[in-house]
């Protein structure tokens, strides 16, 4: 990280309001209930850290992709609960993240205290890196602070433009131990190094694939990714996720690995489903040959195997992307093959290094997170930074 960057220990709060950015992009149930707390979890110590010093926090994230205006699933008041029981305080609530109540609500709060504002994505300005909207929230504290390394890779106002707007602008001790953690990988990895990829964010992580070919020696693809390379192959994929206009690139990127020398390991069976749900009618179907009608929600037997192998012959495991649905128990035995693959490795000696936000909430849920060499907030930041790239969220830190 550049020299020059500063991070929370190199100021005092004393009667100052911090405004930081965390990523707070945790999972809810159907009732809006949080069921994993690792995001929040992990920026606590840089909350008590303002906190102790006799400073206030004013608390800003995103929460899922809102369609650019308020929805309550996307509400962070969804997460105020789960938020006082992590801090032991109480927090308080701004509507808004920007205007008239925000700044009232920010100019009034005391030493020890904690504001949340809401959801930053239900204004479209945020993800647009708008200037205006990057002063409004920036009018909110007197220091900005950086945390959210899982946003890191995006250039959105509270990310990265808002920073502009400070004299002091410090990042936090998450974003720290994310970015030293990772660099244990990123110069020399032992190798053989394997990168395995899944989820859902095809469109985002598909680009990221281009840059990791000329790092990692294997790379493992499963998950909802996976039905665009049997798709572009020339299989049936039914209604599995399907990124349309990425076929033609999923074949360069398979000749590119070929030129390269690195292994490219896909899924040969896969379970599927008649619909998005747990108890939905199941059956199996080899790779490129899901009938109409059906989905693709998890890797098969065979190729929890064959991924398997593959792991435990490394070295160095770089793992961002569940296999499957994993929040629901019929989709869930791909990601905990691969999570015990993972461990296992790790045991015999490989360093193991596992993002994202659904990918720490299912090895967490699996009872692994100890197991493993490390398990970061971030996903794609995580991918960026694996790449060599300098993260936007990082790269306006610089004074
Ligand atoms: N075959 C699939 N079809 C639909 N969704 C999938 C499939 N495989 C994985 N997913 C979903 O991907 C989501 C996680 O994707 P992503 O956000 O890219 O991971 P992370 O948060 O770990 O970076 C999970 O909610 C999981 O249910
Ligand atoms: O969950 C996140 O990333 P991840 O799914 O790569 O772990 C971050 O909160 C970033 O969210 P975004 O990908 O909607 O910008």
């Amino acid at each position: 990280m550049n020299p020059r960057i500063k991070n929370v220990d190199n100021l005092s709060f004393e009667g100052k309001k911090a405004l930081v950015r965390v990523d707070f992009n945790v999972p809810l149930d159907d009732r809006l209930n949080v069921t994993d707390d690792t995001r929040i979890q992990a920026a606590l110590p840089t909350i008590n850290k303002i906190l102790n010093d006799g400073g206030a926090a004013i608390l800003m994230s995103h929460l899922g992709r809102p369609k650019g205006g308020p929805e309550d699933k996307f509400s962070l008041k969804n997460i105020v609960l789960a938020l006082e029981k992590a801090l032991g305080r109480k927090v308080i609530f701004a509507p808004d993240c920007i205007g008239k109540e925000a700044e009232m609500l920010a100019e009034a709060l005391k030493p020890g205290e904690v504001l949340l504002l809401e959801n930053l994505r239900f204004h479209p300005e945020e993800t647009k890196g708008d200037k205006d909207f990057a002063e409004k929230l920036s009018r909110l504290g007197d220091i900005y602070v950086n945390d959210a390394f899982g946003t890191a890779h995006r250039a959105h106002a509270s990310t990265a433009v808002v920073a502009e707007f400070f004299a002091d602008k410090v990042c936090g001790y998450l974003m720290l131990s994310e970015l030293k953690n990772a660099d244990k990988v990123l110069g020399n990895p032992e190798r053989p190094y394997t990168a395995i990829m899944g989820g859902a964010k095809i469109a985002d992580k598909i680009l990221i694939i281009e840059q990791l070919l000329n790092k990692v020696d294997t790379l493992i693809i499963g998950g909802g990714m996976s039905y665009t390379f049997a798709k572009a192959q020339g299989g049936t994929i039914g209604d599995s996720l399907l990124e349309e206009d990425k076929l033609d690139f999923v074949l360069e990127l398979m000749e590119t690995a070929k030129a390269k020398g690195v292994k490219l390991v896909l899924p040969v069976d896969t379970v599927i489903s008649k619909a998005f749900a747990n108890d939905a009618e199941q059956g199996l179907a080899n790779k490129g040959e899901i009938p109409d009608g059906w989905m693709g929600l998890d890797i098969g037997p065979k190729t929890r195997e064959l991924f398997a192998a593959e792991i435990m012959n490394s070295k160095t495991v770089l793992w961002n992307g569940p296999m499957g649905v994993f929040e629901m128990s019929s989709f869930d035995k791909g990601t905990k093959a691969i999570a015990e693959a993972v461990v296992a490795a790790t045991k015999a000696g490989a360093f193991s290094l596992i993002g994202g936000g659904d990918s720490a909430a299912a090895v967490n849920k699996f009872g692994y997170t100890a197991d493993v060499s490390f398990v970061s907030t971030g996903g794609g930041a995580l991918l960026e930074h694996m790449e060599g790239k300098v993260l936007p969220g990082v790269a306006a830190l610089v004074p």
